[in-house]
């Protein structure tokens, strides 16, 4: 029953320039060694886009003056009771130079060369739409098999 599950607000934003997009590499904690956008937890009082503007700040050092929502994934573990609701914003603006923090280590990625097999498995279903400016909402179960998670679920776009 779903009254049993709690859920969990994350951001993640993604800054695209004309022929690349800029990740970044993990150093700990949650999504460890994957290369990704930029995010994570909402503090007491802060508005979503208030939380993944502080994050991209947090982690890359770069501001933005406006994020597109372009996103939503969910996704859970099994055998777990916690929803992640992951709110994905695009953004093409944004100004400061990339650097590295404690938590990612930013890089410029081609988009013909995006690292889909050091990032979460489920990106390579959704970063096209992303890229081609569509909103899209997906659902994933994750099943932690060791290193390699599985996973299966579904994706909503439009
Ligand atoms: N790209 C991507 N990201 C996440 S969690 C993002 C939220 C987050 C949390 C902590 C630090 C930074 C970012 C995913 N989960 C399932 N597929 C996924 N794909």
């Amino acid at each position: 029953p779903t009254e049993m599950f709690t859920s969990k607000l994350l951001t993640l934003v993604i800054v695209v320039k004309p022929q690349q997009v800029l990740l970044g590499l993990k150093k700990r904690g949650f999504g460890v060694g994957r290369w990704n956008g930029f995010g994570g937890k909402l503090q007491p009082g802060e508005s979503i886009e208030q939380a993944a503007k502080r994050e991209l700040w947090e982690e890359s050092s770069l501001t933005v003056d406006s994020l597109e929502k372009i996103g939503n994934i969910r996704f859970e573990f099994v055998g777990e009771t916690e929803i992640l609701d992951v709110h994905i914003f695009r953004t093409d603006h944004y100004h400061g130079e990339p650097s590295e923090s404690e938590e990612m280590r930013p890089q410029w990625f081609d988009l013909d060369a995006i690292p889909f097999d050091r990032m979460w498995p489920d990106d390579i279903y959704w970063f096209p739409l992303l890229l081609q400016k569509k909103k899209f909402q997906a659902c994933w179960l994750y099943h932690r098999q060791n290193s390699s998670d599985w996973f299966m679920g579904f994706k909503k776009s439009g």
